[in-house]
C-alpha cells in the first residue's frame, strides 16, 4: 500500500480533505467591507475560503443557530457603520475582530487566539433587543444588517475547548455501560461531525462527480464540489434557499438548485445527465481501468458506444488494453477466500526476498467482509530501514511469477514502521469511519493521516501541524490516544 503522500498514491483525493486541513475551516465569519480597499478585502476573503473558512454577508439570519460567529473589520468605527446595532440577535460566541487578525494567522499558519485582536463594542451599543427567537425572513428587517446576541459573550478559545471537552465527555458518560463498543465508539464520534445539509450536498457532489469523471468538466466539478464543501461545513442546518444567499461565493444558480433539492428532494439536471445514453456510454468507457474521462469522451466522439467498439481503436494505451481485457474481471468483487489466497502468495514471495518484512490483508478483507472489492496490503519491515525501496523489488518479483500482469506506477515506497499503526487503521477504513476519526482528532486539536498523528501547533484546534507524530506502535496506542475505546476490525464497518 502507497502512503498517501507519495505522488504515486492511487487514493483518491477526499472531498472533505480540505475541511479536516484547512486552518480556517469550521470558522464563520462577516467581513465588513467598509474602511479596507476592495483588492485587500478580496486577497484575505479568497485564502480564508481557501482554508476552509465560511463567509457570511450581513444579512444572514441565524438567529439561535449557530454558537460561534466573527465579525471582521478594520476598525470599530466600520463596525458600527456596517452593523445596525438597533437589531440584535442571538449567538452565544460573537467576537468582532480586526482584519489583522486573518493577515496575522496567515502569516503565523495558525489560528491565532482573537484576543489581541478584538475590536470593543460597549453593551450599550449591542444589546437593544432580547428576542432570540428566529427572525421571519419575510417580515424580519431587509437591509443589509446583522443581528447579534442580547448576551454577548466574548470567550477565549482555552474557555471554549475546556467547555465543549466536558460536553463531550458527559456525552461519553451518558452511553449506557450496555451499549456494546461500536455503538459507544459511534456514539463519541458521531456526536462530534456535523451532518446538517448532507441531503443538499450530497447530490451537487453527485454532479460534481459526474462532470469530472465522465464529462472531463473539471470547471464545473470543482465549482459544485465547492458549494458542496462550503455547506458540509455550515455548524447549522439551511432551512430555506434565501439563507444559502447570504454564503459568499453561491450564485443565482446555484441558490436555484439548492431550492430545487429543498423543495422536490431531488435535482432534475442530475436526474436528467444520469438518465443520458451519452453520459451512460461515456461512464462505462471510463469505467475501464486505464481509460481517463478525456479519452472516454473522445472515444464517443469518434463515434463508438460499446466497449467492442473500443477495443478496436488505436489511441487505448497497453494500460487500457489490459483494464479492457480483464474489465468484467476486474468489476466483480473478490471472495474473501481468493483475497487470503494472494494475500499468503505476495507474503511468501516477500519473506524469500525480504526476511522479517510484515505484511497485512487491509481494507474490507480486514473488517471481515464476504466479498472485496479489491487487495489492500499493507506493508513495513520492524527494523525501520529495510523497507527502503522494497516495494519496487517486490512488484518485479510479483511481474516475474505473473502474479502482477502490469504496474503502471512505478512504486517505491512502503509505510516506514513508526507510520505503520496509522497506515493500518487507515487501510482498514472503512473510509466512512476515517472521516470521523479524522474529524475527532481536529476537535481535540491533532491532525491524524495514514502517517500519524501530529498536535497542532499554537492555542488553537485547527493550526499547522507538528511535524513530528506522536509516536504510536498498534492501532489500539492510536485509538487510545484518541480517547476512543478500541474498535475490533469487524466493528469498523460504518
Ligand atoms: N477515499 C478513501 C479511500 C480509501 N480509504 C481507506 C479506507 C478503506 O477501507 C481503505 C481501503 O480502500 P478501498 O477502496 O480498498 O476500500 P475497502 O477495502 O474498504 O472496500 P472495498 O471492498 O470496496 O475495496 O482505505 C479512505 O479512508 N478514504
Amino acid at each position: 500500500m502507497i502512503p498517501q503522500g507519495s505522488k504515486n498514491s492511487r487514493r483518491k483525493p477526499d472531498s472533505t480533505d480540505k475541511l479536516t486541513d484547512g486552518l480556517f475551516s469550521g470558522v464563520l465569519a462577516i467581513f465588513i467591507e467598509t474602511g479596507v480597499s476592495r483588492k485587500r478585502l478580496q486577497v484575505w476573503q479568497r485564502r480564508f475560503e481557501d482554508l476552509g473558512g465560511t463567509i457570511l454577508t450581513a444579512a444572514a439570519n441565524l438567529l439561535g443557530r449557530v454558537d460561534q460567529i466573527i465579525i471582521l473589520a478594520a476598525h470599530e468605527a466600520a463596525l458600527s457603520k456596517g452593523i445596525n446595532f438597533d437589531r440584535l440577535g442571538s449567538c452565544p460566541n460573537l467576537n468582532f475582530v480586526q482584519f489583522r487578525w486573518v493577515e496575522e494567522c496567515l502569516k503565523d499558519g495558525t489560528l491565532l487566539s482573537y484576543e489581541p485582536f478584538l475590536l470593543s463594542a460597549s453593551q450599550d451599543e449591542h444589546i437593544l433587543s432580547t428576542d432570540d427567537s428566529r427572525l421571519d425572513a419575510q417580515s424580519g428587517p431587509q437591509s443589509d444588517q446583522l443581528y447579534v446576541t442580547p448576551a454577548l459573550a466574548i470567550v477565549p478559545d482555552g474557555d471554549l475547548r475546556a467547555c465543549s471537552e466536558v460536553v463531550n465527555e458527559k456525552r461519553y458518560d451518558e452511553v449506557s455501560e450496555e451499549c456494546t463498543i461500536d455503538t459507544k465508539f459511534k456514539a463519541i464520534c458521531e456526536d462530534d461531525m456535523p451532518d446538517y445539509n448532507k441531503h443538499i450536498s450530497r447530490p451537487l457532489l453527485e454532479l460534481s462527480e459526474i462532470y469530472s469523471d465522465v464529462l472531463a468538466d473539471e470547471w464545473r466539478s470543482l465549482t459544485y464540489r465547492k458549494v458542496a464543501n462550503k455547506l458540509d461545513r455550515l455548524p447549522y442546518q439551511i432551512l430555506s434557499a434565501d439563507e444559502v444567499k447570504n454564503i459568499q461565493g453561491i450564485g443565482k444558480s446555484m441558490v436555484d438548485k439548492i431550492k430545487e433539492i429543498l423543495c422536490t428532494g431531488q435535482l432534475q439536471k442530475l436526474f436528467n445527465l444520469k438518465a443520458s445514453s451519452q453520459v451512460q456510454i461515456m461512464q462505462q468507457f471510463a469505467s475501464v481501468w486505464g481509460i481517463g474521462p478525456k479519452h472516454a469522451l473522445k472515444l464517443y466522439q469518434a463515434g463508438h458506444r460499446s466497449l467492442q467498439d473500443i477495443s478496436e481503436d488505436q489511441t487505448l494505451s497497453p494500460m487500457a488494453r489490459v483494464g479492457l481485457k480483464y474489465h468484467y474481471d476486474i468489476a466483480l468483487r473478490i471472495p474473501q477466500s481468493e483475497v487470503s489466497e494472494a494475500g499468503s502468495f505476495v507474503r511468501h514471495v516477500l519473506e524469500d526476498l525480504c526476511p522479517g518484512a510484515s505484511i497485512i490483508v487491509g481494507g474490507s478483507y480486514r473488517r471481515g467482509n464476504a466479498t472485496c472489492g479489491d487487495i489492500d496490503l499493507l506493508i513495513t519491515h520492524p527494523d525501520g530501514h529495510s523497507h527502503k525501496g522494497l516495494l519496487g523489488r517486490l512488484v518485479t518479483k510479483l511481474e516475474e511469477a505473473q502474479f502482477l500482469i502490469t504496474c503502471p506506477n512505478p512504486f517505491t515506497e512502503i509505510y516506514p514502521k513508526q507510520a505503520y499503526a496509522f497506515a493500518l487503521v487507515y487501510f482498514t477504513g472503512n473510509d466512512v469511519l476515517n472521516r470521523r476519526i479524522r474529524y475527532l482528532a481536529k476537535k481535540k486539536g491533532y491532525k491524524l493521516s495514514d502517517q500519524g498523528l501530529f498536535l497542532r501547533v499554537g492555542d488553537n484546534k485547527t493550526g499547522m501541524a507538528s511535524e513530528v507524530s506522536i509516536p504510536c506502535e498498534t492501532e489500539e496506542e492510536v485509538f487510545q490516544k484518541l480517547g476512543l475505546p478500541y474498535p475490533e476490525p469487524h466493528e469498523r464497518n460504518w
